[in-house]
């Protein structure tokens, strides 16, 4: 779909290739965003740049980055930038082109598949995604700010990251990485808000705002499955799942969307906590996939005296490991600051990446990322000649 046309100034449209979408990641040309490039007499860059929705949100992100790139053209003095918004048809055209057609991946590949819909492409054995279910006993234990953080360290470390919030009693990862603004539809493709360079969809973007919404059983699926297939994710390097606390049916749902789950336990120091904790081990048992590792969330306070207190009581997280055989990936301090960050849309990984916390972060998401990258299947019929 590149609509560049013969009177397109080619110099102009070179200069605008790079230029990408600040929410789909492709360039404008490629895209068929760029609708006219001329360059005037009097050395103005006539360009027009068709918006994929009307009120787009990032419409002031696209205009800087298409004036500064049309500026480095030899001769263009001023940029004249008009916009107009893509036609229904044209939406269809490009979610086609970026999103394939839910037709054609319907209920015929390996993947879980159903009648009306599209495939949910985690589920393929093709996909490069991980998808991190990151779970716990109870509520409370601070699952949510370790999703978001832990998002972000992999973003930082280059990956590229998304976010589904299935916790729907909760849904707090919005508020956390500060995406507020909901996705943007483009013929019923959603296009996730990204922040901090991590990509999210959230049951809350649905939910009226302040208003309790009961979920019942069959929604709830309902709207997993689809944030797992009308998402526009692209194949991101790591999908990470906030799990609705306790252990649940959403768990069962999310074991056959996404087969290659990997589920990691968010747990407190205290043994109490470690029992509830060892529950949503268990499920994860039940349902087949297996726990990765342990994060152990509010391990110790450092007062303003030095010393480190362990408000919570100790060794919860080293045990559980050890009972179930996993890794301890790191201990979390209990640090004012996470929770103020958490409130602000500013993760502490992001905004203060020296800080004790995020460099805790930094190494979970680093021994993720390396260490328990799963190993290639041994093949025994491939014979080397
Ligand atoms: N290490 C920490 N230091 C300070 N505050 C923390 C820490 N971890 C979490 N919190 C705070 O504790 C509260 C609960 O955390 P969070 O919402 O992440 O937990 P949760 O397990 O996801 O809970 P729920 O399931 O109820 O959403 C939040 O206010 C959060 O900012």
């Amino acid at each position: 779909m590149d609509a560049v046309s013969e009177q397109m100034n080619p110099q102009l449209v070179d200069a605008l290739r790079p230029v990408e979408d600040p929410e789909l990641h492709r360039s404008i040309v490629d895209l068929g965003m760029l609708r006219r490039a001329e360059l005037g007499a009097d050395g103005t860059a006539h360009i027009l740049v068709a918006l994929t929705v009307a009120g787009c949100p990032l419409r002031n992100e696209i205009q800087n980055r298409v004036s500064s790139a049309a500026t480095e053209v030899d001769g263009v003095t001023d940029v004249a930038l008009e916009f107009t918004v893509m036609t229904d048809d044209e939406r269809e055209e490009l979610r086609k082109m970026l999103h394939g057609d839910a037709a054609s991946t319907a209920g015929h590949s390996h993947a879980h598949g159903h009648a009306e819909g599209r495939a949910i492409p985690f589920a393929d054995p093709g996909s490069k995604t991980r998808p991190l279910l990151i779970s716990s006993g109870k509520g409370g234990v601070g699952k949510s700010s370790v999703t978001t953080n832990l998002a972000v360290a992999l973003a930082q470390l280059g990956h590229s990251v998304g976010v589904v919030d299935a916790d729907i009693y909760g849904y707090s990862i919005p508020r956390m990485l500060g995406t507020d603004r909901p996705p943007t539809v483009i013929d019923q493709m959603l296009v996730p808000p990204e922040k901090w360079g991590v990509r999210c969809i959230s049951m809350g973007y649905f939910a009226p705002p302040g208003e309790a919404v009961i979920w019942r059983g069959p929604m709830l699926h309902k709207a997993l499955e689809q944030f797992l297939t009308d998402v526009y994710w692209d194949e991101p390097d790591f999908l990470l799942i906030d799990m609705p606390p306790g252990t649940g049916d959403i768990a069962l749902s999310l074991s056959q969307y996404l087969p290659r789950g990997e589920v990691y336990v968010v747990t407190t120091p205290q043994p109490a906590a470690q029992k509830v904790a060892a529950m949503s081990a268990a499920m994860a048992k039940k349902v087949n996939l297996p726990v990765m590792g342990i994060i152990e969330n509010m391990s110790w306070f450092t007062g303003d005296d030095g010393k480190q207190y362990e408000l919570f009581g100790a060794g919860g997280g080293q045990e559980l490991a050890d009972d179930l055989g996993v890794p301890l990936l790191g201990q979390l301090p209990l640090v004012p600051a996470l929770r103020e960050g958490s409130d602000a849309g500013a993760p502490i990984t992001a905004v203060d990446p020296e800080s004790e916390a995020a460099q805790a972060f930094r190494t979970m998401a680093q021994t993720i990322a390396v260490d328990l990258q799963p190993k290639k299947r041994f093949n025994a019929e491939l014979k080397v000649l």
